[in-house]
């Protein structure tokens, strides 16, 4: 299944944005660990679920990070979900329970429930979050309009711009 979706709006994120945002997003999965306790690991859902898991791995004091691949876009394009790696199993126990998977952001919330199928009692975390997606995360920092694409620094160059009173 494809379909392409049409993004009226972008929201460009800097470093700067998706550190703090991310910092946010630890300091409030802090007190949410099993028990109110530590988060056994950090699970990243790669690529784009890198930068954060490793900003809030870095807040949380949590030294046990994994990764679980998925791919599911071709530049805006949506395609079925498939996992192409899975974390340890020894680090996932049965369930997930303990878990804390960690994402840049949940769109048409496909990948989620994906992941959430195989680790369903884990703790699903994304910075930023689109109406479709919102009810497959546990906790997200700030929501964006479904028809806006989401520009991250990392696919992103400075670049000069004309000035606006041209010649
Ligand atoms: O909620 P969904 O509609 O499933 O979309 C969200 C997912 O899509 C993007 O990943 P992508 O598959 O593009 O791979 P990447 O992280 O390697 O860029 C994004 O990083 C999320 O993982
Ligand atoms: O808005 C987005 N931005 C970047 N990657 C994405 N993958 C799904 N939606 C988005
Ligand atoms: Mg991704």
């Amino acid at each position: 299944m494809t379909d392409r979706l049409p993004h009226e709006k972008g929201f460009h994120i800097s470093w700067d944005q998706i550190h703090r945002d991310s910092r946010a997003l630890a300091w409030r999965l802090e007190q949410q660990g099993p028990g109110g306790g530590q988060w056994r690991a950090v699970v990243a859902i790669t690529r784009g679920g890198l930068a954060p898991a490793m900003i809030i791995a870095r807040e949380l004091d949590i030294r046990v990070v994994d990764t679980i691949s998925v791919k599911s876009y071709d530049n805006q394009t949506r395609a079925e979900a498939v996992v192409l790696k899975a974390p340890q199993a020894e680090i996932m126990g049965d369930d997930g329970e303990g878990i804390l998977v960690i994402d840049d952001l949940v769109d048409t919330g496909k990948t989620l429930e994906l992941v959430r199928k195989l680790f369903p009692k884990a703790h699903f975390a994304t910075v930023y979050a689109k109406p479709l997606g919102r009810d497959m995360v546990d906790s997200f920092i700030t929501e964006v309009s479904q028809d806006t694409w989401i520009f991250f620094p990392w696919d992103m160059a400075l670049q000069y711009v004309e000035p606006y009173r041209g010649k």
